[in-house]
């Protein structure tokens, strides 16, 4: 699995889920995916026809998308295809049933309308998976219902023992329910990512919509064009989408417009035009949706406030698919929240017109905000988010603006109970602002106390001052159909009753922007506007290499032209920098660059190497950047632990904890957990791990739980005294703060032999490793590992010992060294003599799945010499047929 992902995709490793969902799919059972837009779920498809060497079809919403993605496939090296109207080779329906491509796209139309011969002559070529792309279009509950995607369960009939999968980035559980049974699936895998995109800014701003505004916004727009980062902007209405374009092109900016109302070609060419980096800016109403796999989309703006969260969610979704650190922005106008009823005319059914209402409201609700708003997203999509500050959005980085609005407040509530409790927001708000409309003077309001009060402060600010007690429960919010009315609640009540109207107890609130008021001269992006973003952009890249990057581009335009291809399709953002910071100077380093798959080094490979020497040359740069790439350390021969043993829960708490450096905490309350587990079962998950052969930073996991020299000390009296078969019995003998995760870890390191100085002098491990994994805890000692009986004598030995050097605690009792544990390798036979070819080294590899470091190579050929061996590796490694990973080398 991995060599396919790399040959093909040029990854080194696979994204949480992938591996595991492929390998379901691989097993032929029925799968349900839920993971974030920009998770990397179409690999989930992508990797299994390349395995089971059959057909996957998808369905899929969009032609223009099908059409994307199969031009991206085909820059693989990946036979791909779509079956369409739009389609113009005669032979690709033939092909498609013969089986001779390795994914074949379809639109649920096409799909339905197809002959059961086709799917029978398909079945008999070999068809390993249908998938389902973009799932959710298939319930009513979704936010994008195809009625003919309700039809693709018949499909199930004519395949059947085929696996079937889903994938969705926004499904609620009605809506995974709908999927699964539309589909037919018997008893699928589900697998529910987290919804967090963390390489996404989030911020939003209060738009007047005067044209000083939008002079600023196009003038933001126009930063963002200058450094060339794809920005598409969002419009609610075409008639917004058209003026916005209209400046745009008037500041000579060249844009691309999208909407609903333009003709099927005009619509596609613009839409060509931008995932070709023809233009950077593409004005857009929200029928430029689910269709857009560009994957180096830098910004997102909407100008308006979405229908919904889900299609905010989606749209900004769109974002920095490739990783790399985007923004979203939204600028609403208060306006916007007027549009209810227009939404709810598309609804059918009264649950329907209420689960519009609903969703707009939480977008509404999103503008408003002045908490964190990546909790917000995620919570409303049912995920526990375990921060209060992301730290990567507007209201977790600017500071907050709070100020004393008790006597505001005061006023606002009192004239709301005053008026009955029963109307919307602007009744009341006309009557602090001493409105004499009819409706105001026949009900009397003219004549409270209130009256004319609050008319220095625009109707809007008031409104946004009603938000802010509304999302602190002050005032109450309640929907009749599309109607809301605004009532004081208990909280709002007691505080009126601590006021007087001379005197009211402070009541701190942020201001949001539009209680700020003036947009004038403010930076409408926020703080981390565009130039902000742009040392993130060229994060870790000196001035000459972000030069080397951008020539890069350029080069990267003029193979795409060439080819007749999308520029992220030839390689993506990432891997560009990768080489602008490596600047490799032959086929092998191109290879090891993560992104590069070897159809493109094959295609573009030599072409590409020109470039970087005359680049490079040019740029004054060194060519071959981070020799630690190139010059592994000598190393055992080793293999990744056995951890067949462990659940995929265990496993993955122990990557989360060893690989990621996660807390226990942070593991236990994991975002994507149906519910949050307790940091014990982590801790236990953990020690399972270790005994499994999974390596342990020690030092740390007793640092973490507080197993300090005295403590273990302590525990080891108590064991000696009552045994170690129970733990009942030595948790009571010890004070009763000592934690049953003490007394286990205690316990396994026993078992487990952890002895530093048990083992050969030569090797000492006594600092501390954080972090990434150290491929070297993984090795085994030249004494074989240790014994238990051993152990325990080491350890006692260790903790009497008067020479701290050599205890595995240091003076302040906590641990020391770590661990080196004995892990199981495949048995290697070693020959003084054997000299390297490159057959000898492929057939060398193959005894090691888990690939094999360069000085075990130089052991094993002792019969040549390290430089011929090297040239010999490289020569393999361009021709991919072998590949690195973490320095190990692997039979492709
Ligand atoms: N294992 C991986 N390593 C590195 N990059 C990956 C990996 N898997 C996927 N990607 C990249 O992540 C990006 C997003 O992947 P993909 O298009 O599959 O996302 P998705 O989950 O289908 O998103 P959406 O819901 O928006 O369609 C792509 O640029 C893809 O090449």
């Amino acid at each position: 699995m991995e060599s396919i992902l790399k040959q093909y995709f040029g990854f080194s490793k696979f994204r949480p889920y992938q591996k595991e969902i492929v390998e379901k799919i691989l097993d032929g059972k029925d799968s349900l995916v839920v993971m974030a837009t920009g998770s990397g779920k179409s690999l989930c498809y992508q990797v299994p026809p390349l395995i089971a060497k059959k057909t996957t079809v998808v369905i899929s919403p969009l032609i223009s998308l099908m059409q994307d993605q199969v031009m991206a496939l085909k820059q693989r090296g990946i036979r791909a295809e779509y079956l369409s109207s739009a389609q113009t080779d005669r032979s690709a329906h033939s092909n498609a049933e013969s089986g001779q491509y390795n994914i074949l796209y379809m639109t649920p139309e096409k799909a339905c309308v197809l002959t059961t011969s086709f799917w029978s002559r398909l079945l008999i070529s070999g068809i390993c998976l249908l998938a389902v792309d973009e799932a959710h279009c298939i319930s009513e509950w979704g936010h994008d219902f195809r009625v003919e995607y309700k039809q693709l369960g018949r499909l199930r009939d004519v395949l059947p023992n085929v696996p079937f999968v889903g994938l969705t980035a926004t499904a609620t559980e009605k809506v995974r329910i709908d999927i699964i049974n539309s589909l037919k699936m018997k008893n699928p895998h589900i697998t529910i990512g987290s919804f967090d995109r963390q390489n996404l800014f989030y911020g939003v701003k209060y738009s007047d919509r005067s044209s000083a505004f939008v002079d600023e916004l196009v003038k933001e727009i126009s930063k963002y064009r200058n450094s060339r980062s794809s920005t598409i902007v969002y419009c609610t209405t075409v008639k917004d989408a058209e003026q916005i374009f209209k400046f745009l092109l008037e500041d000579g900016i060249e844009a691309g417009i999208y909407h609903g109302q333009m003709s099927n070609k005009a619509r596609e060419e613009s839409h060509r035009a931008f995932i070709r980096d023809e233009f950077y800016v593409m004005v857009a109403t929200i029928a430029f949706g689910m269709g857009i796999d560009k994957p180096n989309i830098r910004h997102v703006i909407h100008y308006g406030c979405p229908k919904s969260l889900e299609s905010y969610y989606q749209e900004s979704g769109r974002c920095g698919r490739d990783g790399i650190p985007s923004t979203c922005w939204l600028y609403y106008a208060r306006s916007d929240f007027g549009k209810a009823d227009f939404y709810c005319s598309e609804a059918r059914t009264a649950d329907q017109r209420k689960a519009i209402m609903e969703s707009f409201v939480a977008a509404q609700r999103y503008c408003m905000l002045t908490t964190c708003r990546r909790k917000y997203l995620l919570e409303y999509f049912g995920e526990k988010y375990g921060f209060v500050n992301c730290g990567t959005c507007d209201n977790c980085t600017s500071s907050k603006n709070e100020s004393d609005m008790s006597r505001e407040a005061f006023l606002l509530m009192a004239c709301i109970k005053a008026c009955g409790g029963h109307w919307g927001l602007n009744l009341p708000v006309d009557v602090l602002r001493g409105s004499r409309s009819k409706k105001i003077i026949d009900a009397q309001f003219d004549k409270l106390p209130f009256h004319g009060l609050g008319k220095e402060m625009p109707a809007n600010w008031w409104k946004a001052l009603a938000d802010q007690l509304i999302s602190r429960d002050y005032l109450i919010e309640t929907f009749r159909d599309v109607y809301k009315t605004v009532r004081v609640g208990p909280k709002g009540v007691d505080f009126l009753n601590s006021c007087t109207p001379d005197h009211q107890p402070p009541l701190y609130l942020p201001s949001p922007t539009e209680m700020v008021g003036d947009m004038k001269g403010t930076d409408i992006v926020g703080e981390a506007g565009v130039d902000g973003l742009a040392p993130i952009k060229f994060e870790g890249l000196c001035q000459e290499e972000a030069q080397f990057y951008k020539m890069l581009v350029e080069e990267r335009m003029k193979i795409a032209k060439k080819t007749g291809t999308a520029p992220y399709a030839i390689c993506g953002d990432l891997t560009l920098k990768r080489i602008a910071l490596t600047r490799p100077s032959t086929r092998a380093r191109l290879a090891n660059i993560d992104g590069v798959n070897q159809h493109f080094l094959i295609t573009h490979g030599d072409c590409l190497l020109q470039s970087i020497q005359h680049l490079s040359k040019e740029l004054n740069l060194a060519l071959d950047g981070e020799p630690n790439t190139q010059t592994p350390t000598p190393r055992k021969v080793s293999t990744v632990p056995n951890n067949k043993k462990l659940l995929p829960a265990k496993f993955e708490a122990w990557r989360m904890w060893q690989e990621d450096g996660l807390t226990f905490h942070k593991i236990a309350n994991f975002p994507g957990r149906a519910a949050p587990i307790k940091e014990q079962t982590v801790i236990d998950y953990l020690l399972e791990a270790a005994r499994e052969g999974c390596p342990i930073d020690w030092t740390r996991f007793c640092e973490d739980i507080g197993l300090t020299r005295q403590l273990f000390t302590n525990i080891q009296d108590v064991v000696s005294k009552v045994g170690k078969e129970k733990l009942k019995p030595i948790k009571t003998e010890l004070p009763e703060e000592v934690t049953y995760s003490q007394i286990k870890a205690y316990l396994l390191v026993q078992e487990m032999g952890i002895s530093v100085e048990g083992t050969s002098s030569g090797h000492h491990h006594g600092s501390r490793v954080e972090g990434r994994p150290n491929h070297e805890s993984l090795v085994d000692n030249e004494n074989g590992g240790s014994s238990p009986g051993k152990s325990e004598a080491a350890i006692s030995d260790l903790i009497g010992s008067a020479n701290a050097e050599r205890l595995p605690f240091g003076a302040d009792g906590s641990l020391k060294s770590r661990k080196r544990q004995k892990v199981d390798g495949p048995q290697v036979e070693r020959s003084a003599t054997v000299e390297a070819s490159e057959s000898s080294i492929l057939r060398w590899l193959e005894n090691f799945d888990d690939g094999v470091s360069l000085s075990d190579l130089l052991e094993h050929f002792s019969g040549s010499k390290e430089e011929a061996i090297v040239d010999l590796l490289n020569n393999l490694e361009g021709e991919f047929l072998i590949f690195r990973k973490n320095n190990l080398y692997r039979l492709m």
